[in-house]
């Protein structure tokens, strides 16, 4: 990044950095912001401050739930340099015990805590909800040195330390948001036991941190939700990216009083293979670094995708009738609470004039609301959004209970060299409770499970827009349920009640932005409804991840204009961003299409695991069964016609076009910019058969000969695009194949046919080609009213009696 010089010495400065030191950087290496940054840091390194700067006295400040500081005794075993011997596992075992009542660790627990004592970096990919964060608390607890968390979102440091204050532990957060002046001095003097701090933060901290590594020592770092520091992730933060000058800084080669660098670990839930390697790239992480994987399966949650328009009233009817049912009609016992009638919505009708909600309680979906606090039109989730999240933050949160119904049960222990000739851990370590605890092979055990009905829990409701968060609230407050909208444009003092009320289970639903995910640790969220399409499946994993948590049955359900292309969101991004953000949306719209393979399986495989199941038996394609498979030879061979006489036109122009292109100018048109329409439009004038023909239906065949290989975006500009899906915004938007994203000299080039896909063309003695229709492509066909050979699809679809057995063997 650079600007002027004004503007660098200002976000320097906003960072936290001295301005004399700004100044001199700024002058020194011109108007650079990273080059100034490291500048800044390297003068650090030159001029490395001896000294104590504070006694550590073994006592520490806990951040209570009322954000007063009490002082307690340390629970460490010994001060600095504490021997950890052979029988380190015995006390960490009663440290476990006494601090969080817990029995014992789990695999791959133990298995990071292994690396971190050879003083190894470790890189953790585990489940949401699996326990990682416990993989740095123990090593602060067992050596009396300082562990320091990079966190993402201050309402997440504060939930972790307020939860760590429960069980008697010292932490802190640092930053922004962090109330009390003092901390961060009694932070770089040694008073915390675990410091949490931003990425911003942490960069202006090197030179105390140098120092507290030289008094009281720190541990570890650990960079949790380390997916954030890669551009491939879903949740890129740029801050992340700097991270880097943990090792630079903190190395034995840079700090001579230590004997070994400061050990990295990094941890997330949701990391393709693409992100791992950026991750232990962009961190400088060593070669020797452990990789500790467990499963990402979570085998108690129960995947859904249904079709709906959303963001009308009348799709609220449709979708929420079950959800307002659960939440109030039924009373403790079961009786009805109160009667609501469910009221005849207009699509155009405001979102609650038509509610009956005579006899319900009314609740107001906003707390605290002045005049003028709501812009309900600002619809963008824009950078601010995730920035005014993280300034975001609660004083008195200290709800969480210590529960300890989360158990390892490791099923496999495989031994996998990974991409970089690294040993890894492949556990499964199911977090099931009780109830789960059974491996996916036991069928009969799975699909008794899945009838039973969810228990009590509250739901969270994701949308994309913040409007959408104000007025499905308001909406269900209509009918008396207990909902609370939240998006980082509302009150802090909204937003904090909303926390509070949402963990101490006085709100039923809260609909959120993505202001309200990551990291949020609450035992019994049983519902978690995307309403819209998430902008990556890497983001509709990690907030599906909030359900379940105790090892209950929970339910994720996917509600999504099946007919419709997702779009992105409005956000500053680089072209390189853009390509990354179209590919990751995507993959997600993939997952809303596929019908016949079962969710938890794509949703796995998709970070890279091997699911070694066919079926999870709990998702809505392993219940209902696929489709019947159609041969589509005739219809398959007809658009691979079209595209590959239309690449063979555009490469010879030999006219063959032209017959069936019947003006001038729309010949020219097509020439310069085909699409999926002047496809079809052309195999509608070959062949009467395909007149009623939904473009949504070709589109989903489309897609299929691409999942085969049959045919490829011609651009090799745009590698792991998905050509299709341009397709469908030029289409739905009108745009031309020249697709502009961010740079308006961005060109794709036609589809064109592989050599399979040829071979395929050629196959006279093929007669069959057998596939499993998509989602669009049977809407489209049910939808089809007038006369079509796809028209009795639709139906079968829909009618589960002639739909496939559910669970084969
Ligand atoms: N060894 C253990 N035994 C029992 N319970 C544990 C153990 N370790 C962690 N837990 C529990 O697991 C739950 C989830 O922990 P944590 O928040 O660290 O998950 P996470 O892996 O970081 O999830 P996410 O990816 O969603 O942030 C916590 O409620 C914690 O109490
Ligand atoms: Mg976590």
């Amino acid at each position: 990044m650079s600007g002027n010089g004004d503007q660098v010495i200002a976000k320097l400065i906003e960072m936290g950095f001295e301005n004399s030191a700004v100044v001199e950087a700024v002058e020194a290496v011109g108007p650079l912001f990273d080059e100034a940054i490291e500048y800044i840091l390297n003068g650090c390194n030159r001029n490395l401050l001896p000294g104590v700067v504070g006694e550590h006295k073994g006592a520490c400040l806990d951040v209570g739930c009322n954000g007063k500081m009490e002082v307690e005794s340390l629970p460490v075993l010994s001060k600095q340099e504490a021997q950890i011997g052979s029988d380190w596992e015995v006390k960490v075992n009663s440290l476990l015990q006494k601090q969080f009542g817990y029995s014992s660790l789990k695999k791959f627990q133990k298995e990071a805590l292994v690396a971190w004592l050879d003083h190894q970096d470790c890189l953790v990919l585990a489940a949401t909800g699996s326990g990682k964060s416990l993989c740095f608390q123990i090593p602060a607890l067992l050596t009396g040195k300082v562990v320091v968390v990079i966190s993402p979102l201050i309402s997440l440091m504060h939930d972790q330390c307020s939860k760590l204050s429960k069980h008697g532990v010292s932490a802190c957060f640092l930053g922004s948001g962090q109330p009390d002046s003092s901390v961060e001095q009694k932070a770089m003097r040694g008073m915390y036991n675990i410091i949490y701090v931003c990425p911003e933060t942490v960069l202006r901290l090197i030179k105390p941190l140098q120092r507290l590594a030289e008094n009281r020592g720190i541990a570890l770092f650990a960079i949790d939700e380390v997916h954030c520091v890669s551009k491939w992730g879903h949740d890129f933060r740029p801050d992340y990216r700097r991270l880097s000058v943990l090792r630079e800084n903190f190395s034995a080669n840079c700090l001579k009083f230590l004997k070994s660098d400061i050990p990295l670990m990094a941890l997330t839930a949701t990391a393709t293979i693409q992100v791992q390697k950026d991750i232990l790239k962009s961190l400088c992480m060593s070669k020797e670094t452990k990789i500790v994987v467990t499963s990402l399966f979570r085998p108690n949650l129960r995947f859904l995708v249904k079709h709906s328009r959303t963001s009308s009233p009348a799709s609220y009817q449709k979708d929420f009738c079950q959800l307002i049912d659960t939440y109030v009609r039924k009373g403790k016992n079961g009786e009805m609470k109160k009667t609501i009638i469910l009221p005849e919505l207009d699509d155009q009708s405001d979102s609650s004039s038509g509610c009956d909600t005579s006899g319900a309680d009314r609740i107001s979906p906003i707390y605290n609301l002045e005049d003028g606090d709501i812009d309900a039109d600002n619809d963008e989730i824009t950078t601010r959004e995730k920035e005014m999240s993280v300034e975001y933050l609660e004083n008195d949160v200290d709800i969480f209970q210590s529960v300890d119904d989360w158990d390892g049960t490791i099923f496999s222990l495989l031994p996998v060299v990974n991409f970089m000739g690294i040993l890894l851990l492949k556990e499964w370590d199911i977090c099931g409770s009780s109830r789960i605890t059974d491996p996916p092979d036991k069928l009969e055990e799975r699909g008794r499970i899945m009838k039973e009905p969810l228990e009590q829990g509250p739901t969270i409701i994701y949308v994309p827009t913040r409007k959408e968060t104000l007025r499905i609230a308001k909406y269900l407050c209509g009918f008396g349920v207990k909902a609370a909208a939240y998006n980082a444009g509302l009150p802090k003092s909204h937003l904090r009640r909303v926390h509070n009320e949402f963990h101490e289970n006085k709100l039923e639903v809260v609909i959120a932005t993505i202001a309200f995910g990551m990291g949020i640790d609450k035992l019994n969220v049983r519902r978690i409804i995307h309403y819209g399409w998430p902008q990556s499946v890497e983001a509709y994993y990690q907030e599906a991840g909030r359900a379940g948590r105790d090892g209950k049955l929970a339910e994720c359900t996917l509600y999504a204009n099946l007919l419709k292309a997702p779009t992105l969101l409005p956000n500053r991004r680089s072209e390189d961003q853009t390509k990354q953000a179209y590919k990751m949306l995507s993959d997600c719209f993939r997952y809303g299409m596929n019908t016949s393979c079962c969710r938890a399986k794509m949703l796995v495989e998709y970070f890279g695991e091997d699911f070694g199941h066919d079926k999870c038996l709990m998702c809505d394609v392993c219940v209902n069964g696929p489709p019947v498979m159609r041969n589509l030879k005739e219809e398959a061979n007809i658009l691979m016609q079209v595209i590959a006489s239309y690449s063979v036109w555009k490469n010879s122009a030999d006219g063959s076009y032209d017959d069936v292109m019947c003006s001038d100018i729309r010949r020219q048109k097509f020439m310069e910019k085909p699409n999926l329409r002047m496809f079809v439009s052309k195999i509608r004038e070959q062949s009467q058969k395909f007149l009623a023909t939904d473009l949504l239906w070709w589109r989903g065949l489309a897609r299929i000969l691409e999942n085969k290989g049959y045919i490829r975006e011609g651009d090799e500009k745009f590698p792991g695009s998905s050509w299709y899906i341009i397709a469908i915004f030029m289409v739905q938007e009108h745009l031309s194949w020249h697709v502009s994203l961010t740079n308006p000299r961005f060109r794709l080039n036609s589809p064109e046919p592989t050599e399979l896909g040829l071979e395929f063309l050629q196959s006279e003695n093929e007669q069959t080609f057998y596939v499993y229709p998509e989602s669009d492509m049977l809407l489209s066909a049910s939808e089809c009213k007038s006369y079509s050979s796809f028209s009795e699809w639709g139906k079968g679809w829909a009618d589960p009696e002639i739909r496939r057995p559910a669970l084969r063997e």
